[in-house]
């Protein structure tokens, strides 16, 4: 199957889960739990991908990362935000250099 559009997929089926029954749909479950717990959740899974990256396996590391993208995508939903508000953002910058970006902020 292409990738192109599994992000695409996953926040759709995230956005339909969403006011699911949480005894049945984690991202119900989550959603219920609220937003102070969603945050929560990503910052743990960002820090498991980063103790991945230094310490454990390639497969390990893919997993987190999923882990760490999916809990993202359910962050934006709850806060109804668009994935292609990021995408959108992303295209803005592309091609500028982060440094040349970064030397270009107001001090
Ligand atoms: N991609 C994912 C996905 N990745 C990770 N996870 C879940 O994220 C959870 C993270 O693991 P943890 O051990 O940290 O979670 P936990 O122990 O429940 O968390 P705490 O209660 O301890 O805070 C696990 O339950 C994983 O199964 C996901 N759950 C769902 N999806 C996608 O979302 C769709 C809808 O899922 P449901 O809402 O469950 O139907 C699925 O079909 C998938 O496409």
């Amino acid at each position: 199957m292409a990738h192109s559009e599994t992000l695409s997929r996953l926040e759709a089926t995230i956005q339909s889960r969403r006011q699911a029954d949480p005894g049945s749909s984690y991202v119900a479950k989550l959603n219920a739990r609220g937003l102070n717990k969603i945050a929560q959740k990503l910052g743990e899974e960002a820090t498991e991908t980063v103790i991945a990256a230094l310490v454990e396996d390639r497969q390990a590391l893919v997993g987190e990362a999923a882990d760490l993208i999916f809990h993202l995508v359910v962050l934006l939903a709850a806060k109804d935000i668009p994935l292609a508000d990021v995408m959108a953002e992303l295209d803005r910058r592309e091609g500028v250099s982060g440094l040349a970006e970064k030397a270009a902020r107001p001090s």
